[in-house]
């Protein structure tokens, strides 16, 4: 019995586009919430959300029964990291700031077994081998590993064609929040200056035929991006969402209600 097939991968390989939702609020419920969506994939961030590896596997089990894809980003792009996100289950691994081909180079040899890779062999005890029920994991694995590499800085823009030269790189997601901190747009993702060396940079991986995918709550370049080929965008975050649809709401009732007198609770 072999490693389960990578929908994520898969939908890469045929080239169609896949339409994402970020999260962040790093617990199972909202996760199987927004696995129900109907989004194509999800990403459970352990870089910027307070997800630990218990966090993370509660995610993956809360969608394993929904017909979406998970992403996993790692906080760092470290040996010790990624083969623990690998054996708790996840397939599809979102690595940040790659800057060189030397350093996408490495993370292939980190998650791929030997001899191709030096990824520990820990299968016996993980879950990404259904607890060892997986009789062929270890030959299989490799092949549903799907390594996502971010490019978010200057530099990692002009090592751009190296990068994607890496074999065992499977796609690249270009980072704006970084990006625009590194181009000196701090906080401004939005910027034209960005948003064009964005697009630029979904050109140039288009052009050396290696999938680009982005994050962006902007809906209008969302669809410029996959009219520029984009092949997996997320298009929101669980937390902005949640955040401003609770904030509008209580501003909604504060813009007609009467000033409060100080008291407290005692609804
Ligand atoms: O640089 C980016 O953009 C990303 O890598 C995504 C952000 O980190 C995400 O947390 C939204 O701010």
């Amino acid at each position: 019995m072999p490693a389960p097939k990578n929908p994520f991968k898969a939908r890469l390989a045929a080239g169609k586009p896949q339409i994402g939702l970020w999260m962040g609020l790093a617990n199972a419920y909202t996760a199987e919430i927004c696995a129900g969506a109907g989004f194509d994939w999800l990403v459970i961030d352990g870089e910027h959300a307070p997800n630990d590896l218990q966090r993370m596997v509660g995610q993956l089990q809360a969608l394993a029964g929904y017909p979406v894809a998970t992403v996993i980003r790692a906080p760092v792009g470290e040996t010790w990291i990624l083969k623990q996100l690998l054996d708790i289950g996840a397939q599809s691994l979102l690595v940040p700031m790659v800057e060189s081909g030397a350093q996408a180079a490495a993370l292939v040899e980190a998650v791929r077994y030997p001899p191709r890779g030096k990824r520990g062999v820990g299968a016996a005890l993980a879950r990404s081998s259904a607890f060892n029920r997986i009789g062929d994991y270890l030959t299989t694995a490799d092949e549903e590993i799907c390594l996502i590499v971010q490019v978010e800085s200057q530099k990692a823009l002009a090592a751009l064609p190296d990068i994607a030269a890496v074999e065992g790189v499977d796609a690249v997601f270009v980072g704006p929040s970084d990006l625009a901190a590194d181009m000196g747009y701090l906080g401004r993702p939005g910027a034209p200056a960005v948003k064009q060396a964005v697009r630029d940079a979904i050109a140039t991986l288009q052009r050396l035929g290696k999938p680009a995918g982005l994050l962006t709550a902007d809906q209008t370049f969302a669809r410029e991006c996959l009219a520029d080929g984009a092949r997996f965008v997320a298009v929101g975050t669980d937390v902005t969402l949640f955040s401003g649809a609770t904030s509008a709401l209580a501003q909604s009732f504060r813009d007609t209600a009467p000033a409060r007198s100080g008291e407290t609770g005692g609804y």
